[in-house]
């Protein structure tokens, strides 16, 4: 598949045990975009991940990829073109060693041994892990893990990855070298990059475009500094300002001045407070 375009319309969801994860879900993921889907615990996140991804079948829409029924495709071309790396990595690898993990995909859809090397040399380069190929899986730091995840789908050539919270678990670092990585994959390689997360801090700094979920429901969409600008919205769906923005929000709500753009880098701030400074 070379297009990989995904549209999304979920009527509704319903567990088997009554619970309605999910209603009225409608959006579209254009290649290349690098998307969040936030919201808080139990929002309903990883429920549409699954569903994207074709693992969840039994729903009222349709989820789209390139125009085609993801329940109605041959397994092979969704995983070939989408993959969902879950949030535990020990729920995704199971190989003695990190070459034999990332090797399962591409030796499974029937490439030779030397093409198999070639891609998980490139997939393990991608995510910097390229000197630990050797590794037992067991003896990996969870950051290295989730990063042997992901070099797994790329392995295969997948055009999409699903990251359910890709930073849960995380140091404050490892935290930002994930949405580096995430940030080169998707404007270096072109992959399209769906991200379900509750990191309000990071996200705004890397994300193009937002969809905000709560209670099965996509509230709000759109750029991250458009869709951070209420903060009495925010907490009716449990999530807040990032802190960089609540401070500028604060200062500015003391002196009586409108809170325009929600500022994402200190730079932003910086600016923001000189303004707020030049006013006195
Ligand atoms: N297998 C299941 N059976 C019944 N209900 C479920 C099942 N899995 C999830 N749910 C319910 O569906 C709703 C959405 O859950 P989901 O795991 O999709 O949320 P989430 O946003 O990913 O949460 P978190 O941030 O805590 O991981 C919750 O009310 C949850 O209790």
């Amino acid at each position: 598949m070379a297009i990989a375009r995904l549209s999304v319309d979920i009527r509704a969801f319903t567990y088997p045990d009554g619970t309605r994860a999910l209603a009225d879900i409608r959006f579209e993921v254009g290649k290349g975009e690098f998307c969040g889907i936030l919201g808080s615990n139990g929002s309903g996140k990883t429920t549409l991940l699954r569903i994207m991804d074709g693992l969840v079948k039994d729903y009222d829409g349709q989820v789209l990829l390139d125009g085609r029924d993801v329940r109605k495709l041959h397994p092979r071309d969704i995983y070939r073109t989408v993959g969902l790396v879950f949030q535990n990595p020990d729920d995704q690898l199971f190989a003695h060693t990190v070459f034999e993990d990332v090797a399962f995909g591409p030796r499974n859809m029937g490439f030779g041994e030397a093409a198999v090397k070639g891609r998980v040399e490139e997939a393990l380069a991608a995510v910097e892990m390229g000197e630990l190929a050797g590794k037992n899986i067991h003896a990996l730091s969870y950051g290295q893990k989730k990063r042997v995840c992901i070099a797994g789908l790329l392995a295969m050539g997948h055009e999409v990855l699903l990251m359910d919270e890709p930073t849960a678990g995380l140091d404050p670092m490892g935290e930002y070298r994930m949405m580096e990585l995430l940030t080169r994959l998707n404007r270096d390689q072109g992959v399209t990059v769906v991200m379900a997360t509750h990191s309000v801090d990071l996200v705004p700094l890397f994300l193009h475009r937002l969809h905000i979920l709560s209670r099965g429901k996509i509230v709000r969409s759109g750029p991250p500094e458009e869709v951070f600008t209420a903060p009495a919205e925010l907490e009716s769906v449990k999530l807040r300002l990032p802190h960089i923005a609540e401070l500028i929000h604060r200062l500015k709500h003391e002196d009586g001045l409108p809170f325009r753009r929600l500022p994402l880098t200190i730079g932003e701030a910086r600016r923001e407070i000189v303004e707020i400074l030049q006013k006195h």
